[in-house]
C-alpha cells in the first residue's frame, strides 16, 4: 500500500471511494502522567505558535530551559489526581472515543458517512485518521474542532494542522471544517438541561452559578480573536434559558498561563471573593468543554471547591460537561447534521 502522507502517493490504491469522513478533534492530552510522556505532551502543545504567540528567540529558551523541566512533575501530579484508572488514560480521551462511538451509532442511516476521532496534541494524531479515514474510501472530509466557540488557540491550529497533513497529499479529500456553534439552540438548551438536572440531585440551591471558559490572552482578543464575544453570546443565552439575572449568574475565566494579563474576570479570583462578600453556596459550570478534562475536573471541581470552602463558603457543586451523555451527542450530532448538508 503506497503512503498517503507520500507526496508521490497518486491514490490510486485506494479500495474505494465515494465516502465521507466525519474527523471529530479534541484538544490532546499526555500518554500517562510520568516526567517524560507529560514533557512530550507539553512541548508538543506549548511550541504551538497558534498557543504562545510570543517571538522564538524569547519563548524557546524559556520553554525548553524552565517550563519543561518543572511543569511536566507538577502537571503530571494534577492528571494523577483526574486520571481514569480503569482506562489508564485521561478523561479527556475516554469521553472523546466514546463521542467518535457514539457519533458513528447515530449517523447510522448516513450509509456513506465514516467518523472517527482525533487530538490536536499527543495521539491519535489528525494525520494518523486523516490518512485512516482516506484508506476506508473517503474522498470527503468534515473537520470537526470540539469547540463551541472560535479561538485561534484551539479551533485555527486544528484546522491548521489537518491542512497541514492535506499539503502532503496527492490526491486531497473535498474538505470542509466546522464552524463555531456558540448561540446554537440546541447547545444552549443541552447545556440548561444540564444544570437543572444537576441541581435536582442536590439538597441546597446555590446563590449564585458561575459559568467558567477556559482564558485566552486579553493580547490575543485585541488582535482581533472573537473568542470573547462567543463566550458572552453563549453565557447571556444560558442565563436567559435558566431564567437567572447577573445577580445570580456570572460568566468567568480560568487556566492563566504566563504573565499576560489574561481575560477577566478570573475564575480563582470571583470564587475566592465571592466566599468573603458571604456568598455561602455556588455551583460552577464549564460551557465551553465539550468533554470534562484536567481544567473542569482539577482546576474547577478540585481547587476552585478548595478555595471557595477555604474562605467560608459552604457548598460548592461543579456542574459536569455535556461529556457522552445524550443530550451532549444530541448537540454533535445536530452540528454534523447540518455541516454534513449537500455532501449525503
Ligand atoms: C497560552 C497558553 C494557552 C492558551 C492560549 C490556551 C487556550 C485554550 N485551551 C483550551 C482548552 C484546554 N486547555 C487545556 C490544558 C492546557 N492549556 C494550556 C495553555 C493554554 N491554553 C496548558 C499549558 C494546558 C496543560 C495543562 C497545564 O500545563 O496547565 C485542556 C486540558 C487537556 C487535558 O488533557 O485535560 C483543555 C481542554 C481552550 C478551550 C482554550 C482557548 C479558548
Ligand atoms: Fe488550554
Ligand atoms: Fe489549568
Amino acid at each position: 500500500m503506497l503512503s498517503q502522507s507520500d507526496p508521490m502517493s497518486t491514490g490510486h490504491l485506494q479500495p474505494s471511494s465515494g465516502k465521507v469522513g466525519v474527523l471529530l478533534v479534541n484538544l490532546g492530552t499526555p500518554d500517562g502522567t510520568d516526567y517524560w510522556p507529560m514533557r512530550r505532551y507539553l512541548a508538543e502543545f506549548l511550541s504551538d505558535r497558534r498557543v504562545i504567540e510570543w517571538s522564538r528567540l524569547y519563548w524557546y529558551p524559556i520553554l525548553y530551559g524552565i517550563v519543561l523541566s518543572k511543569r511536566p512533575q507538577k502537571v503530571g501530579k494534577a492528571y494523577e489526581a483526574i486520571w481514569n484508572k480503569d482506562l489508564n488514560e485521561s478523561y479527556l480521551r475516554t469521553y472523546t472515543r466514546n463521542q467518535g462511538e457514539l457519533m458513528a451509532e447515530r449517523l447510522k442511516d448516513l450509509p456513506n458517512v465514516v467518523v472517527d476521532w482525533a487530538m490536536r496534541y499527543g495521539q491519535p494524531s489528525i494525520a494518523s485518521r486523516i490518512d485512516a479515514l482516506k484508506e476506508r474510501g473517503c474522498d470527503k472530509l468534515l473537520v470537526f474542532p470540539l469547540y463551541p466557540q472560535y479561538s485561534a488557540s484551539t479551533t485555527a491550529t486544528v484546522n491548521d494542522k489537518a491542512f497541514e497533513h492535506l499539503m502532503k497529499l496527492r490526491w486531497q479529500p473535498a474538505v470542509r471544517t466546522v464552524p463555531p456553534y456558540p448561540g446554537d439552540p440546541a447547545y444552549i438548551e443541552a447545556l440548561a438541561a444540564s444544570v437543572r438536572q444537576k441541581l435536582s440531585t442536590l439538597d441546597w440551591q446555590p446563590e449564585m452559578l458561575l459559568a467558567s471558559f477556559h482564558g485566552i490572552p486579553i493580547s490575543y482578543s485585541e488582535k482581533g480573536d472573537p473568542y470573547r464575544q462567543q463566550c458572552e453570546t453563549t453565557a447571556r443565552l444560558l442565563r436567559d434559558a435558566l431564567g437567572l439575572t447577573d445577580r445570580n449568574f456570572m460568566l468567568t475565566f480560568q487556566s492563566r498561563f504566563g504573565p499576560e494579563e489574561w481575560l477577566q474576570p478570573y475564575t480563582d479570583k470571583t470564587v475566592e471573593k465571592l466566599a468573603e462578600q458571604g456568598v455561602r453556596r455556588i455551583a460552577v459550570m464549564n460551557p465551553g468543554f465539550v468533554s470534562d478534562c484536567l481544567e473542569t475536573l482539577e482546576e474547577i471541581a478540585g481547587e476552585a471547591a478548595e478555595t471557595f470552602l477555604h474562605h467560608g463558603g459552604e457548598k460548592f457543586a461543579h456542574i459536569p460537561c455535556l461529556n457522552d451523555s445524550e443530550g451532549g451527542m444530541t448537540v454533535l450530532e445536530k452540528v454534523v447534521r447540518r455541516e454534513l448538508q449537500g455532501w449525503v
